[in-house]
């Protein structure tokens, strides 16, 4: 039985109010709580905690931006560079009107361990600029991604920092970025920025990374638990450029996607969803529960029934009020910070694994790494080596982190933070930063 059905009175995304949840936890803090934690484990003196809790460089821009009507717009935006001792910074920027700084910095923190746990040459980096851009027409969203470039350029560059998309940032951003720091430096520099269209130097496969990373991290769960991915019933929060290719593949895979969200609300279905009509109905901001009857909120859909549970989405919304209520066995985190370490702390105690974010998720950042390589040697690589070689530094990754989770008795999140750390601080030690001991 269908539980969900089209709506006759189909309204478009600007006519309904965003009603997802919110971030309920500051992330920065949520990021000093484990990366605490992560340094008593390793031993190291509290210097190094001092030193990794907040970025090395922080800028906050206020960016003019000429609107269709002529007025100006001023958009606040950010840059958080959070530790460079391995290497260039290296991170996404996103618009949305929920960005706060505390949240670019933790999502800076959190590339640099993600860097670290897959042993990337690069620190981490993240930007964002407050702004709604579904309200937004192409023109005023292409002044001010230039103006943002225009705004952060003296911080960022293929050997400084190199940007990427996150949340509602698309390739053809990252081609107008581009753009406008090659205007900026007087020369073609596509190892600037990655994520582009593939005919200005992206790389084949790069649109689909973070979901193929998620996906092969499953398939490494399911082998270490012994369940088949066959017949698994898996919720995705998120339908965007994550949770949609996610949602394909592993309908593809014969898996049954029972429930999907978007900003808007979410569709459930204990019979499992036509992915490839949601995904047909899907408009560029991932929404499609706008055009459905029966649409429940994403508080309500973390909390249904389903073998795994992928918040594919924003941040903070496994938080204690609701960890005791989910009915999953794993929760794998496609979204960054979807979960409070405190939530994580009660799924533990509940049998339910949690594939941290900085692991499942780093398939978009290893895919980027590539790209830039492609870039700097003007070489190009097929869409099947891209693939093979993702796959080989997940499956590394994967058994680091869960050989440190083995050996020192804690949770996969504590052991990629205790890898990532690592990595960060015997870099920033050798150069002299700090003292480890
Ligand atoms: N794109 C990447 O390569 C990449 C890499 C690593 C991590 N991530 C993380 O994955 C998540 C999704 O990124 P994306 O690139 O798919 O973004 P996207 O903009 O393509 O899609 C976002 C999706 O989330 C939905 N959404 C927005 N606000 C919501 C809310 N409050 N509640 C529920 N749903 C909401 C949107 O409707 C859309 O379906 C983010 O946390 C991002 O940081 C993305």
């Amino acid at each position: 039985m269908r539980c969900y059905k089209l709506s006759t009175n189909v309204q478009t995304a600007e006519a309904k109010k965003t009603t997802g949840q919110h971030p309920k936890d500051n992330p920065q803090e949520e990021f000093k709580l484990i990366l605490k934690e992560a340094v008593d484990i390793l031993g190291y003196s509290e210097e190094v905690y001092d030193f990794l809790k907040e970025p090395m460089r922080f800028l906050e821009v206020n960016i003019p931006v000429k609107m269709d009507n002529g007025q100006t717009q001023v958009f606040k935006g950010y840059r958080a560079q959070h530790n460079d001792a391995n290497g260039p910074t290296k991170g996404g920027i996103r618009f949305h009107p929920d960005v706060t700084a505390d949240e670019v910095k933790a999502l800076a923190g959190w590339m640099s361990l993600k860097c670290g746990i897959t042993g990337l040459p690069y620190g981490g980096a993240k930007g964002g600029i407050i702004c709604e851009p579904r309200s937004m027409s192409m023109n005023e969203l292409e002044r001010l991604s230039r103006g943002y470039v225009r705004a952060v350029s003296q911080l960022v560059g293929p050997t400084k920092d190199i940007p990427a998309p996150d949340m509602y940032t698309n390739s053809q951003i990252m081609a107008w970025m581009l753009d406008e720091y090659d205007h900026i430096r007087e020369f073609d520099s596509p190892g600037f920025i990655t994520g582009k269209p593939l005919v200005l130097g992206g790389s084949e496969g790069r649109e689909t990374a973070t979901s193929k990373g998620v996906l092969y991290t499953l398939q490494m769960v399911s082998e270490l638990k012994g369940m088949p991915l066959e017949g698994m019933k898996v919720i995705v929060q998120g339908f965007g450029n994550v949770g949609g290719y996610l949602a394909y593949y592993l309908h593809e895979l014969g898996v049954k996607v029972v429930g999907i969200s978007d900003a808007l609300g979410a569709i459930y279905d204990p019979e499992g969803l036509n992915i490839p009509d949601l995904l047909s109905r899907r408009d560029s901001y991932g929404i499609v529960t706008a055009q459905f009857e029966n649409v429940i909120t994403n508080e309500a859909l973390i909390e249904q029934e389903c073998d795994v549970l992928i918040p594919a989405a924003v941040g903070g919304v496994i938080t204690t009020e609701n960890a005791d209520r989910l009915k999953c066995k794993f929760v794998v985190e496609a979204a960054n910070g979807p979960t409070t370490r405190d939530a994580i702390q009660m799924l533990d105690e509940r049998g339910v694994l949690v594939v941290p974010d900085i692991l499942a998720n780093s398939g978009g950042v290893i895919v980027s790494y590539f790209e830039w390589c492609q870039n700097n040697q003007g070489y190009y690589w097929t869409k099947e080596l891209v693939e093979e070689r993702l796959k080989e530094k997940i499956h590394a990754s994967f058994l680091n982190v869960q050989n440190t989770a083995e050996q020192f008795g804690i949770n996969m999140k504590t052991a990629a933070y205790v890898e990532g750390i690592r990595k960060i601080a015997e870099a920033s030690g050798l150069r002299g930063w700090i003292n480890l001991n």
